[in-house]
């Protein structure tokens, strides 16, 4: 088959390519190409790309750059600023896979092909029953990426492969070093996606400048220390505070008073929740119950993290959902991207975007309701 593998010059998309190459694929490798916002020049990038241009020659295999720098800016960033001035806390590389590497690319080059690969840990299965194509987890729960991938279309979906995602990380690694490819060596990419080249908070300060306003705790409403500005601050954070006697999480924002809430201590009440509204539910093959709203049950991911918890997910409107944890989940920040799984783990169903809504008003005996109602 004729493949668009992307590579990024990583040790995950190299042994991508050398699995393909084996398994007598026609492959193209391509390198998406993003300038850095800093002005700074873009000497990772070029790094990144002798790296790939060293692995063409070891196969022997086409390579093309393709430059999606405005496409990332109006996607990808541009969301993600806009979304921390809003005060939520956005999610950048499932809008990248979404928008760039399964969206712009495939527009671009990907539909000349039968697939595009990538490096992902994530699998794609076809279910004998309904002959449709599903998002899997990976067996390394640690690296499993599916949650980045809850975003994607079925079209992209059933255009993607995966050839890694039924390893282990470190089988990968351990290929790398026993195949001597030239990155067997290189460290992992850290952070998001593109935006992992570059330090998060310096990339927002350079666009939403300061704004320093008061750090509060929200039982007693006394004002602890100043931060610098509400959009360097998620709901679930412990770091990067400057306060002393903690531990201290984030457990509020108010915009409009530009004040972070804090709560201090382990497991205090007001760090966690159980009741999580949804919106703009999207499922990436098809809607696992069109026709019913009753509690079904599922287990999802807050945030990139291995465990699963374990919940109901109730349909209150065409794509407006409750999540019923079984246990307390922490941090919960609106904006985020509540992702929905299987009970077996297995299957990645889909993901919706945490809301603000207040938790108290939404009642799971509410009738279901279709959005024109
Ligand atoms: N600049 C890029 N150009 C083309 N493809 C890319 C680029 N960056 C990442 N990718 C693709 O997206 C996959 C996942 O990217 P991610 O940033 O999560 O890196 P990773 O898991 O560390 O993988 P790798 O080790 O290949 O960098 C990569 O394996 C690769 O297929």
């Amino acid at each position: 088959m004729r493949i668009a593998a992307l590579i990024s010059g990583g040790v995950d998309s190299a042994v991508a390519v050398h699995r393909l190459v084996e398994q007598g694929h026609d492959v193209s490798l391509f390198y998406i190409r993003i300038a850095s916002d800093d002005g700074r020049g873009d000497c990772s990038a070029e790094e990144d790309l002798e790296m790939c241009r060293l692995i063409a020659s070891r196969y022997g295999l086409p390579l093309d750059t393709v430059d999606l720098n405005k496409e990332y800016w109006e996607s990808v960033m541009e969301y993600a600023l806009r979304t921390v001035r809003q005060g939520l806390t956005p999610n950048p590389d499932i809008m990248c896979n979404r928008f760039i590497k399964f969206g712009y690319f495939e527009e671009r080059r990907g539909y000349e092909f039968d697939y595009t690969a990538t490096g992902h840990y994530a699998r794609t299965l076809t279910d004998p029953a309904d002959g449709l194509v599903y998002l899997a987890t990976a067996p390394d729960p640690v690296k499993d990426q599916t949650d980045f991938l809850a975003r994607i279309s079925y079209r992209q979906l059933s255009h993607a492969m995966f050839p890694i995602g039924d390893l282990p990380k470190a089988e990968v690694r351990r290929m790398a070093v026993e195949l001597n490819l030239p990155n067997a060596r290189r460290r992992d990419s850290q952070g998001i996606c593109f935006l992992g080249k570059i330090n998060y908070n310096d990339f927002i300060r350079r666009h939403l400048g300061e704004r320093p306003g008061p750090i509060i705790e929200i039982e007693s409403g006394r004002k602890l220390g100043e931060h610098r500005g509400y959009w360097f601050h998620t709901i679930g954070q412990r770091k990067g505070l400057g306060l002393s006697g903690g531990p201290w999480y984030v457990v509020g924002k108010n915009i409009v008073d530009n004040a972070v809430y804090v709560s201090g201590g382990y497991g205090t009440l007001r760090q966690y929740g159980r009741t999580i509204c949804l919106d703009e539910m999207h499922w990436i093959t098809r809607d696992p119950w069109p026709d019913r709203c009753d509690a079904e049950p599922i287990v999802f991911k807050n945030r990139h993290m291995p465990e699963f918890i374990e919940a109901t997910l109730t349909r209150l409107g065409q794509s407006r959902y409750v999540i019923e944890s079984s246990q307390p989940v922490q941090g919960i920040a609106p904006g985020q991207f509540a992702v929905i799984y299987t009970p077996d783990r297995r299957i990645c169903l889909g993901s919706g975007i945490i809301t603000t809504d207040d938790p108290r008003h939404f009642k799971l005996t509410q009738p279901c309701q279709n959005e024109s109602d």
